[in-house]
């Protein structure tokens, strides 16, 4: 069973966190012991592939679905029993909100204002809020998809929100239409907003995200500050040799941890120290394995997704639980 530090901080510093979340839809595992943590006013990225559980997750947040075990916490206060209270805190996109064709952006943003008893005067202030400003006399059915999912944003904007919960929100959307989301999001987080947003895409949580937690079939494999999986001292070292079993093997011996990406070797240390890309090159040739290339990077959280993922996937293979990464928002996590 897995010991939470974290579960133990005080509540309003997180906007959400769960502890041993699980939901299995008949034999199905979707989410496995989920031990997700939110901090308040950033943009937190829910970073899995597709499958890992994300929806499921941010579906039992919002009351959606119902979890099998385990605890839920928005702004300190327990979900789904607190949801009422709770709720007009929250803005979600999950699904693809509905909106009327044939009117303007203004008006439909006015209808849903009057059914959820919002002032009308709150329209304009969240068209200009998502940048849309100048468009609100735009028909819906012309606007870009990028516009459109500006326009769903700034529907869950309508309450004031605190928390915003966004299902992989640039689905489907061109690279101008992805780049308006990103700018939104990050606009929503200096205002003081947090955003939640899931999304299977390493490069789109990179440019976005404050915090991530990266999710492997239903568990949070490592969590922390985007800065602590990129740091600036963070140095990948990646090589290619004849033989990738006995190069990874000496590596391993030598204190490194590397993990096989096409035909190239990443190599890491496993005290998570910076490897020193000469003591790589002398190790494998050590052991005959002369690099044909070697290649010093930054790294990057592609990298560190590939490597958490990997280990996931070793730690399945021999039957151990997975140990989510230690220096996690300051503070480890004990499996
Ligand atoms: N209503 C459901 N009934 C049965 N299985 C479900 C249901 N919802 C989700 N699942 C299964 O649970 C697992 C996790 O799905 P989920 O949608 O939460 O993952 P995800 O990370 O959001 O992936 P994606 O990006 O593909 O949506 C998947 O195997 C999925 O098929």
């Amino acid at each position: 069973m897995s010991v939470d530090h974290r579960w133990s901080r005080t509540p309003t510093q997180w906007a959400v966190r769960t502890n041993d979340l699980a939901k299995s839809f008949g034999r199905n595992v979707a989410v496995a012991g989920l031990d997700l943590h939110v901090p308040v006013g950033a943009v937190h990225g829910l970073l899995g592939p597709n499958g890992s559980g994300k929806t499921t997750t941010l579906r039992m947040l919002l009351g959606l679905v119902h979890a099998d075990r385990g605890q839920m916490e928005i702004f300190g206060l327990r979900v789904p029993e607190r949801l009422p209270e709770v709720i007009n805190r929250v803005g979600a996109i999950v699904e693809s909100p509905k909106f009327y064709p044939s009117i303007t952006l203004r008006r439909n943003l006015e209808i849903l204002a009057m059914s959820l008893g919002v002032n009308r005067r709150r329209v304009t202030e969240v068209l200009l809020e998502v940048g849309l400003g100048g468009r609100g006399d735009n028909r819906f059915q012309q606007c870009s998809l990028g516009m459109k999912q500006r326009l769903a944003i700034a529907a869950t904007l309508l309450k004031e929100p605190q928390l915003l919960i966004f299902d992989e929100p640039t689905n489907g959307l061109d690279p101008a239409g992805i780049h308006e989301i990103r700018t939104t999001m990050r606009a929503l987080a200096e205002a003081g907003r947090t955003v939640l947003v899931s999304s299977h895409d390493l490069s789109e949580i990179e440019q976005v995200a404050d915090s991530v937690s990266v999710i492997g079939r239903g568990r949070v494999i490592a969590e922390g500050e985007l800065a602590e999986f990129l740091s600036g001292d963070e140095v990948n070292v990646e090589v290619e040799v004849d033989n990738n079993v006995v190069g990874s093997e000496a590596l391993r011996r030598a204190g490194f941890r590397s993990t096989l990406v096409g035909s190239r070797l990443h190599v890491t240390r496993a005290d998570g120290g910076r490897p020193d890309p000469r003591a790589v090159a002398r190790t494998l040739a050590a052991v005959d394995q002369y690099p044909s290339h070697l290649v010093v990077s930054r790294a990057t959280l592609e990298q560190a997704y590939l490597d958490l993922t990997a280990d996931e996937h070793l730690s399945a293979t021999q039957g151990r639980p997975t140990t989510a990464q230690p220096g996690l928002f300051g503070k480890g996590v004990v499996s």
